[in-house]
């Protein structure tokens, strides 16, 4: 099949432009349909010729490449007016499943630039996207826009971000860069597709890793939903532990209950087998704890791509109080998940579930202010993120689509 992409920039003086017009390229020398497409600017820019982008255009697409201009460390105000433009859709579940890239311009070098990109991305996983940086790729797939040929990156893993000049003008490697991340995106959104190549083991089952702090009995609990989950759509799951210093003694939580067996300790070679990977982890001072930060640090090599290169990846989460870092843990894993070259593949408001859970588009997350063990809604939550990340394992790895009866988002139900 092939895959839509739409390129949508806003610019004033034509450095988002020139890029978004570098990156169309790239995706239509992938072989995707493309759409060139400008924000409206309320007459301060020039106006350029390009047909303007509305939120049918996120419908209409399989991929996205997103290309604002830094302003104050965030997107242009224009820019966020389409992206709240797509509210309607988003609630009726139609933009679920768009594979997403950024792109952004800034005049200093850390003028806000990554926090732009990381902005944009969470818009985006609240459509349910998944998004895709500039990361190392997986061997075989479109070339990695940051690799030293492109000097226009920077080893900024998030996507494209560039230095803006007076003139708007956009170096040579900087278009370049542009062009790579338009077609890896192009490739991304095909296999999302199920248009891409096929894994040579396409009968197989895809695999599901699910690692998770097992000395937290909540995390512990969401990880057994969660590959509960994964295992209703035909996939093989490992469900495994991380080692080394203990959690228990930095959270104060209980221990195992009711004598489980406890899963296998996590090795690299557990997310090498995978096809998708899921992160659970008590939060820690607003963040991810440290022994799963520990263990990502590992998975992330000096050069070329590591084992999670090109899989879906997301997490969940578990908390003391309602609001102690249920979202900036979250958050902070998908900056790591976006370095090792991961497709961040969160819950988004994919199912009726997250909002019952709480609401939390970033990943399953349970306070435990509503008591130690998950509640039905949270497991539930939990359950369905499995299941995603099945699907999103499946699809990536170019395998035909699972039975139509299991399958759960609007984007499944459309293709069969
Ligand atoms: C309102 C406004 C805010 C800006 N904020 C930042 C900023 O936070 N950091 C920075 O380095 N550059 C900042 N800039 C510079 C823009 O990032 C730069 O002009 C833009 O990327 C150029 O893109 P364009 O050529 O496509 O219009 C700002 C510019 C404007 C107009």
């Amino acid at each position: 099949m092939t895959p839509r992409v739409a390129v949508v920039y806003h610019s004033r003086r034509g450095t988002m432009r020139s890029l978004a017009e570098a990156a169309a390229a790239g995706a239509q020398a992938y072989g995707a349909q493309v759409r060139l497409l400008r924000i409206a600017d309320d007459g301060a820019g020039p106006a350029w010729p390009e047909e303007e982008a509305g939120p049918e255009d996120v419908l209409w697409a399989d991929g996205l490449v997103l290309a604002s201009p830094t302003y104050f460390g965030n997107v242009s105000a224009p820019f966020k007016r389409f992206l709240d433009g797509t509210t309607k859709l988003w609630w009726d579940g139609l933009l679920n499943d768009r594979v997403v890239t950024g792109m952004t311009a800034s005049t200093c070098l850390h003028g806000g630039r990554e926090a732009t990109l990381l902005t944009l991305y969470q818009s985006a996983h609240h459509w349910g996207a998944w998004t895709v940086g500039a990361g190392p790729a997986r061997p075989g797939d479109p070339a990695d826009p940051a690799d030293p040929a492109c000097y226009g990156v920077g080893g900024n893993p998030y996507g494209l971000a560039v230095t803006a000049l007076r003139d708007g003008g956009v170096a040579e490697h900087d278009r370049a860069a542009a062009w790579e991340l338009g077609r890896r995106l192009a490739g991304v959104a095909a296999r999302a597709r199920s248009g891409g190549r096929p894994a040579p083991d396409a009968a197989a089952p895809s695999r599901v890793t699910v690692v998770h702090c097992a000395e937290d009995e909540t995390v512990r609990l969401l990880a057994q939903e969660c590959a509960a989950g994964a295992r209703e759509l035909g996939a093989e799951v490992r469900l495994r532990r991380l080692a080394g210093p203990g959690v228990r003694r930095e959270s104060g939580l209980p221990g195992r209950a009711g004598g489980a067996p406890a899963a296998a300790a996590v090795d690299t070679a557990d997310v090498a087998w995978a096809d998708s990977v899921v992160f659970g982890t008590p939060v820690r001072a607003g963040a991810v704890a440290a022994p799963l930060l520990g263990f990502l640090q590992s998975l992330e090599p000096p050069a070329g791509p590591g084992p999670l290169a090109g899989k879906p990846a997301s997490g969940f989460v578990s908390t003391a109080r309602p609001h102690a870092g249920s979202e900036s843990a979250l958050l902070s894993l998908h900056h790591v998940l976006h370095h090792c070259g991961a497709v961040v593949v969160p819950p988004g408001y994919t199912d009726p579930v997250v909002f019952e859970a709480g609401g939390n588009p970033y990943g399953t997350s349970h306070a435990r202010s509503a008591g130690v063990l998950p509640t039905v809604q949270a497991l539930a939550a939990a359950r369905h993120q499995g299941r995603r990340a099945a699907l999103a394992g499946d699809r990536l790895r170019g395998r035909p689509a699972p039975e139509a009866g299991l399958l759960d988002t609007p984007l499944e139900k459309e293709l069969t």
